[in-house]
């Protein structure tokens, strides 16, 4: 039998601003990984694409989906489709998939060890601001979110996911990327069976 890797999902979580997009591309850059698209009800912002950086819904489109898990978030539906990762899974055995904390757990509870949950953090909030500022957010959407319960929940590691939970200090994003390659080549190590 030849060298098999078995399926895990890395699943990056962390409050607005943390990093998650950054790092699910630099491991779909330097992996290969295929990023899981969500669905969302939320307009686009400018620049994102339908179908690349989310599968834009109304609420009766997204009613109709068959959903592992589902958010509100800032007053918006999120949600991540069974048919999403298996497509994802089926071009390679190593995944990503973006969510806020809720979801994260939902991941946790519902897949196991099969989820690999990175938490994102920063050492100081205000740098989530600055970099959302300079990520080109609008400044009405972005006070709006970061008033918004679900950016105060996830500043915060949630108690259920201290044991697995992965977690990286995004401060210096050379730092994050060695953090990354030392995980994943323990994930490769590990999943790799003969
Ligand atoms: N270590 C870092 N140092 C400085 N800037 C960073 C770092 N990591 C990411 N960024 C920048 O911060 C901004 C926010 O990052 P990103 O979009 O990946 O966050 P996010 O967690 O996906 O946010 P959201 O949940 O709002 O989509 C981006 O402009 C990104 O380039
Ligand atoms: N639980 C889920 N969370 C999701 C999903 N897709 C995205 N997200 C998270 O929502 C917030 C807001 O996203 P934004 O693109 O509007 O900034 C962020 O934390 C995302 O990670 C999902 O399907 N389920």
């Amino acid at each position: 039998m030849g060298l098999e890797l078995m399926k895990r999902v890395l699943v990056i979580t962390g409050a607005t601003g943390s990093g998650k997009t950054t790092v699910s591309s630099y491991l779909a850059k330097k992996y290969g990984m295929p990023q899981v698209i969500t669905h969302t009800t939320r307009a686009p912002r400018p620049g994102e694409i339908d179908n690349v950086d989310y599968h834009f819904e109304t609420d009766a489109s997204m009613a109709k989906l068959h959903l592992l898990e589902r958010v509100d978030y800032d007053h918006h539906q999120y949600g991540s489709s069974y048919e999403a990762l298996d497509q994802a899974w089926g071009k390679n055995p190593l995944i990503s998939i973006v969510l806020d904390t809720k979801g994260a757990q939902t991941y946790h509870e519902q897949l196991g060890a099969q989820a690999v949950i990175i938490f994102l953090t920063v050492s100081h909030p205000q740098a989530l601001v600055s970099r959302l500022t300079e990520r080109g957010d609008q400044t009405k959407p972005l006070k709006q979110r970061i008033s918004s319960a679900e950016y105060q929940r996830d500043l915060r590691l949630p108690p259920s996911l201290t044991k697995t939970a992965h977690l990286i200090v995004n401060d210096d994003w050379q730092q994050t990327q060695g953090e990354l390659d030392r995980l994943v080549a323990s994930i490769q190590a590990e999943t790799r069976s003969v």
